[in-house]
């Protein structure tokens, strides 16, 4: 079996060896050329699953590392008979830890604890639930927007986004992008959203740039429609509108879903995709984990104040990557591909917590030394 994989997909290498000839390309060599002989494709969110790539391939199964597919012409890929698969929730935790680090800098910096505040959660699949669970054991009130699974599974616990846009304090939109249908979401955050809001919410972004309408965010944002700008991802990445760079509170290159435990597991849904579709056994899969974090105890000890908060952001600071952003925002893609994969929360353990800080920190998903 031929397996061509991007070679920024992590832990693959020398995993499927044993049962194909593995040819790693990066983003740019991913041509008609180079694919044409493959059985299967390991992709990334970078590269681009089109008819023109794939016509005439002998390509039978394309397994994206990703949650999003929005990059696999799917429409095309169901004509032609290639299957294709993509890797469900493998980083939905990564995103959620983003989303709370980046409101709890925030909350930080103002000196306005997020307990009590309002978020209004738009999708709620694999990572609107996450983020959901994060906020909620926090001490804050969520509100759940999703018409597809309100109309599939009733109205309850669900509301509209104009209430969403009326009475949060903070918007988090987790919806795929999508282009056609009743469900559309691009631009879903656009003109007529930004201007039915009422409290001046946080505004996040962590599901696809075309989520939101750059002109119509930039709008709202020097206006002071919206109070502040987590934006993770961009329209027209990696080539990103600087002005709203500018104006964002924290601004990161798509690495939302980029923890350590993300990236293993979609590299190992990738190989069991494989197993599954061509009936192979790859024995080395066990092998595909997650390496240890440096320091996987946290001492609470060593907190002045915010203890908690500080724990949180041990293993993840989004200003750091916000810093590194700003000074080369060219370098948009090259940050993607050199980054250093944090582990998520529940690689570390915490010692020196009171029972009330290990109640808490236990149901973000920590680790607690009794
Ligand atoms: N920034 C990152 O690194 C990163 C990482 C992972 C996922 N993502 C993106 O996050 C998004 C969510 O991922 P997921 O795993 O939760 O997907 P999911 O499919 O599990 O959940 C998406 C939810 O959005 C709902 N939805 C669809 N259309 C909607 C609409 N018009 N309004 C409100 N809700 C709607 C769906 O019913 C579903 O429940 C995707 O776009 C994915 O590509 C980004
Ligand atoms: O859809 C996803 O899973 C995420 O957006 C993911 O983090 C994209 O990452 P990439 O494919 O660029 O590695």
């Amino acid at each position: 079996m031929k397996i061509v994989a991007d070679n920024t997909v992590p832990y693959l290498k020398g995993i499927a060896e044993p049962i194909a000839e593995v040819n790693y390309l990066t983003s740019k060599e991913f041509t008609p050329e180079n694919v044409k002989n493959a059985d299967a494709l390991i992709v990334r969110s970078i590269d681009k699953c089109t008819r023109e790539l794939l016509e005439g391939s002998r390509v039978k199964l394309i397994t994206s590392a990703t949650i999003g597919f929005d990059h696999i012409d799917t429409r095309y890929c169901d004509e032609a008979g290639i299957a294709w698969k993509n890797s469900p929730g493998c980083n939905a935790v990564s995103v959620a830890q983003y989303v709370f680090a980046g409101l709890l800098t925030i909350a930080l910096r103002k000196g306005e604890p997020l307990q009590g505040k309002t978020i209004g959660i738009v999708g709620v699949g694999h990572v609107g639930k996450e983020v959901e669970k994060l906020c909620s054991a926090y001490g804050m009130n969520v509100l759940r927007n999703d018409p597809p699974r309100a109309e599939a599974e009733g109205e309850d616990g669900f509301v509209p986004l104009d209430t969403i846009a009326e009475q949060a304090d903070i918007v988090t939109f987790h919806t795929p992008l999508t282009k056609e249908g009743r469900f559309a979401t691009r631009h879903l955050a656009g003109e007529d959203f930004f201007r039915k809001l009422q409290r001046k919410p946080w505004f996040v972004n962590a599901s696809r740039g075309a989520v939101h309408n750059t002109d119509a965010l930039l709008h709202a944002r020097k206006e002071g429609k919206i109070g502040e700008l987590i934006l993770d991802c961009w329209e027209n990445e990696p080539d990103i509108n600087r002005k709203l760079l500018e104006l964002a509170t924290i601004a990161t290159p798509h690495i939302a879903g980029f923890s350590a435990d993300g990236k293993a597991n979609g590299t190992r849904m990738c190989l069991e995709n494989i197993e599954k579709f061509f009936q192979v056994k790859i024995e080395k899969i066990g092998e595909v984990v997650p390496p240890v974090p440096e320091t996987p105890v946290i001492d609470l000890d060593r907190f002045d104040g915010n203890r908690i908060e500080q724990a949180i952001l041990t293993g993840f600071n989004p200003l750091t990557v916000d810093r590194a952003l700003r000074e080369h925002p060219d370098r948009f893609e090259w940050f993607r591909a050199n980054y250093h994969h944090p582990r998520e929360y529940g690689a570390y353990t915490i010692v020196h917590a009171t029972p009330e800080e290990a109640g808490l920190l236990r149901r973000l998903g920590f680790g607690i030394q009794q």
